[in-house]
């Protein structure tokens, strides 16, 4: 096995020659494959090779045109006006203005190529029916709705003034109509911009019981994809409308569509996509692997939060390869099939977790695209991410009756919720203050791009209407309304491979460099690593026979991926010759660049460590075994050797 890895073909781009250099030669630097996720769960990994005998290069040809990308258009049903159902629960009042969402269109994307550009945090409000043990214990209908913006609830005991809060919409969830207008008029437009390259996310939430997984449609049967009727929630309608707006953007790019799925419970986080048999022997998947390791990967290896140039990112996450809505779902299912859930007063299938689903999109535009007569702009790469999250439900003892775990567990999740409101509070409080206290918790240390970070948001806020929950909706509203005034800074991730080159080293360039040997170690003589945590920076630090080494985390550059290569020895044909292939068994979405002494030039090793990068047309494809041979004799350099 080796690690494969080439770069792209992108326009007026030459092959990496390395010239002049003027730095450390080519045995002065590591490269390490990083958060790696195996597409092998059953066998172990061992990848092969450092610097001098693993590279392989896969260049390929063209230098073609491809036009701009729309998303494709969304039908959607128009809002809830004027109605209530009979059966529930709030009371809606007409509409105060009517707007036409027949038609979802995205937004031109020239709009939002160059800086960050500010965009406030959307609120929606969703009101679920009234339940049966609600209605059983007396419970009144408290909440007016005045679509498309405001609620008011009565005054509370001993109070003369009513409650009166204003969102971006507010919903009534029965039935299915609150759910198509929901989708249509605000979660759909972010799909529209995720198929742009923007980063969005929709997180739900509000107190335990109120709709927010119902909403969410996290637990979804995939086969709802195969019926009819529309599937309902947030996260089945987005996945659907996702791919049928790749598969127009298809035409003029490659697409390469991962999931992530992970829960924090009690602070800890784990992964959902782990396969049956890692849950039952504990196992998580490995935060990291180095390029070169001879071992086994460890197991029981964390998984991590990290920061690069792009924003917060789950170190040593599975990143599960999908290609349709029905494979995205279907990791749903699984993923829900693990989380943490239990019973309580309020709700009988209570999630005790936050969850975060997490699709990604790398985007790149195609050599020669099958669409004709179309503009020649648009962007060469892309990338973008759709954050679709459930919290855990806010919650009070003397409602849910929780005792011993799950008054545990509810004490964990108003913790979290509490540094969630902090976060919120601290950005929301005007200009005086200036730390936001992201690093509380894992959750709001996730949420940092989604909150006041590059991210397009959408908070939906679940109430019941229920009368005996009054004062815990008007806090789940108050929390909400604050949301509201975040303004976050969206940038579209439209960064081009030189881009990418000059950000990581101006991080390269920043690093202390205190060793020098001659050539490169097989990388499982140099670790144990640690992270040393500097303001803004991820460096690491490795120990390579008493000396120390330092190391900084690059993300793969759009378009790119870098995949673990495995050599498939085929039976042999008629020929008599034993084809090989290689295949993908890991990829990662980062490498490590460890230096040692001086700084490096220009000219030489960040363009290298691309060159490491394996660009595959889909995740997990195939490449061919003459491609990497081929590519190993116009790129390999000498081996060297330790002193
Ligand atoms: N729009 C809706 N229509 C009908 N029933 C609903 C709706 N929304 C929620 N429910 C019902 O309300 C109950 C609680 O919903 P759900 O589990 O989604 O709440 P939650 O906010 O996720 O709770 P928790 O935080 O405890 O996990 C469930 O029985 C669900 O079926």
């Amino acid at each position: 096995m080796g690690v494969c890895c080439s770069r792209p073909p992108i326009e007026g781009d030459q092959p990496q020659a390395l010239p002049g250099r003027e730095g450390p030669g080519p045995d002065k630097t590591l490269h390490t494959a990083d958060s790696i996720s195996s597409n092998k769960s059953s066998s172990p990994i061992r990848v092969k090779a450092g610097l001098s005998d693993s590279p392989s290069f896969k260049v390929q040809p063209g230098n073609g045109r491809s036009s701009l990308f729309k998303a494709s258009p969304v039908k959607t049903t128009s809002p809830v006006k004027g109605q209530s159902s009979p059966k529930r629960s709030a009371k809606v009042m007409p509409s105060e203005e009517s707007e036409s969402t027949d038609e979802i269109t995205s937004v031109p994307s020239e709009q939002f190529t160059a800086a960050f550009s500010p965009s406030a945090v959307k609120v929606a409000v969703a009101v679920r029916p009234m339940l049966e043990f609600e209605s059983l214990k007396g419970a009144t209908d408290c909440l007016k709705l005045k679509p498309p913006h405001l609620v008011t609830l009565p005054p509370l005991r001993g109070g003369t003034e009513e409650y009166r809060f204003e969102y971006d919409r507010v919903y009534d969830m029965v039935e299915t109509r609150g759910d198509d207008a929901l989708f249509g008029e605000l979660v759909a437009p972010l799909v529209a911009r995720v198929l742009q390259g923007f980063n969005a996310t929709v997180l739900a939430y509000g107190q335990t019981g109120s709709g927010k997984t119902y909403s969410m449609g996290s637990t979804a049967d995939p086969q709802q994809l195969n019926g009819r009727s529309k599937p309902y929630g947030v996260i089945p309608r987005a996945l659907v409308t996702l791919f049928e707006g790749l598969q127009q953007l298809q035409a003029d790019y490659d697409v390469a569509t991962k999931v992530t799925f992970v829960e924090i419970y009690q602070d800890d986080i784990r992964d959902l996509l782990r396969t049956p048999a890692e849950t039952a022997a504990g196992f998580q998947p490995q935060a990291r692997m180095v390029l070169g390791s001879t071992e086994t990967l460890p197991k029981e290896r964390g998984i991590n939060i990290r920061e690069n140039s792009e924003g917060t990112f789950l170190d040593g996450v599975r990143e599960m390869p999908v290609r349709s809505a029905m494979d995205a779902m279907t990791l749903l299912q699984r993923g829900n099939s693990i989380r943490v859930v239990g019973a309580h007063n309020m709700n009988e299938r209570s999630s005790r977790s936050h969850v975060i689903y997490t699709i990604q999109l790398n985007m790149r535009k195609k050599s020669q695209p099958r669409s004709s007569g179309r503009p020649t702009s648009g962007p060469a790469f892309l990338r973008s991410k759709l954050h679709l999250i459930d919290l855990a439900g806010s919650e009070r003892q003397k409602d849910t009756g929780a005792t011993g775990q799950s008054f545990s567990e509810g004490i964990q999740i108003n913790k979290g919720l509490l540094a969630l409101g902090n976060v919120i509070g601290a950005l929301t409080e005007g200009k005086g203050r200036k730390h936001v206290p992201y690093r509380d918790s894992k959750l709001t240390r996730i949420l940092q791009d989604s909150l006041g970070g590059n991210s397009e948001t959408l908070m939906v806020a679940c109430v019941t209407p229920s009368s005996l929950s009054q004062e815990h909706t008007i806090g789940t509203l108050r929390y909400a309304s604050r949301a509201r005034s975040i303004k976050n800074q969206l940038r579209r991730n439209d960064q081009d491979l030189k881009a990418a080159m000059t950000s990581a080293l101006s991080t390269i360039h920043l690093l202390p460099c205190t060793i020098q040997h001659n050539g490169v170690a097989n990388v499982n003589e140099y670790f144990l690593t640690s992270h040393i945590d500097q303001a803004g920076s991820n460096i690491l630090e490795a120990t390579l026979r008493g000396r120390q080494l330092y190391g900084a985390q690059l993300p793969v550059p759009p378009g790119y991926e870098c995949h673990v290569l495995e050599r498939q020895q085929q039976p042999p044909q008629h020929t008599g010759e034993a084809p090989a292939s290689w295949q993908s068994t890991a990829s990662a979405s980062s490498i490590t660049y460890w230096k040692h002494d001086i700084h490096p030039a220009k000219t030489d090793d960040i363009p290298r460590c691309y060159e490491w990068l394996k660009l595959s047309e889909q995740i997990a494809a195939d490449v061919p075994w003459q491609e990497v041979e081929a590519a190993v004799h116009t790129s390999q350099e000498p081996a060297a050797t330790l002193p």
